[in-house]
């Protein structure tokens, strides 16, 4: 695990776009990217980049259950209005919430990440450490699913609703195993808020009470953060 650590949100992000384009110059086929306020001036940096994608597709971590694609509190929404329509992919991939049959649309899922294996999974993490929806205590072993929210999750996330009861209580989200299956993970975590979650993903044992700090066994994974997200850090540099 590499943990980077700058000054500012804006540093920090502007080294993450570093990291994209130069995976990108390398040939990157699937991207895996995450939602939440985080990655949002990643993804404004992205989308001013003009770049040619058309060779790459996207997947994304989640959904929320019983919104529909154009509801402005969805996911889908959410990535159409910040990414999606502004760069051609070659395919883009969000669960869909109002499935009819959520199981299939698990395992339908699962089979577009078989078929795009991903290389680069742009991450986000909750206060509580999860990621995707793997709330604490999700299997290491699990595969897209529908999650169960905890209650601290619906607080957290009721600033992008009206009201609290607005927000839904499931989601779809790809599994920790799925997440793991990347051939490497970025994540992002800017501001105090997140800083406890930070130590446990860094320093804490690798348990799935913090599903984060499941990255510590990951070949391949790179932390940025700011410095307050970093705070709790036994050495922040
Ligand atoms: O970036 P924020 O708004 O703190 O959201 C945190 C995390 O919550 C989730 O949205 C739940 O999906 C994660 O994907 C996200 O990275």
């Amino acid at each position: 695990m590499k943990v980077l650590i700058f000054k500012t949100p804006e540093e920090a992000t502007e080294a993450a776009y570093d990291m994209v384009i130069k995976r990108f110059d390398e040939g990157l086929k699937t991207i895996g990217l995450a939602t939440g306020s985080t990655p949002l001036k990643l993804y404004e940096k992205l989308r001013q980049s003009n770049r040619d994608v058309s060779h790459i597709t996207t997947v994304n971590l989640d959904e929320y259950v019983g919104l529909e694609p154009d509801d402005p509190q969805s996911y889908n929404y959410y990535m159409n209005e910040v990414l999606f329509k502004y760069m051609n992919f070659a395919s883009t991939n969000v669960p869909n919430g109002v499935a009819e049959d959520l199981e299939k649309e698990c395992e339908r899922f699962e089979e577009i990440l078989r078929r795009h294996p991903v290389d680069l999974q742009i991450l986000g993490m909750g206060p509580n450490g999860h990621i995707g929806f793997n709330e604490p205590g999700t299997s290491f072993d699990s595969v897209t699913h529908v999650a169960e929210l905890t209650p601290s999750t619906r607080e957290a996330n009721k600033r992008f609703f009206e009201k609290e009861e607005d927000v839904p209580k499931k989601a779809i989200t790809m599994g920790i195993s799925s997440i793991m299956d990347s051939k490497e993970v970025m994540m992002l975590a800017f501001g105090e808020a997140k800083a406890e979650a930070v130590r446990c993903m860094v320093e804490g044992p690798v348990t799935v009470d913090c599903p984060a700090s499941v990255l510590q066994n990951h070949p391949n994974a790179i932390i940025i953060l700011d410095e307050a997200a970093a705070g709790k850090l036994k050495k922040s540099e």
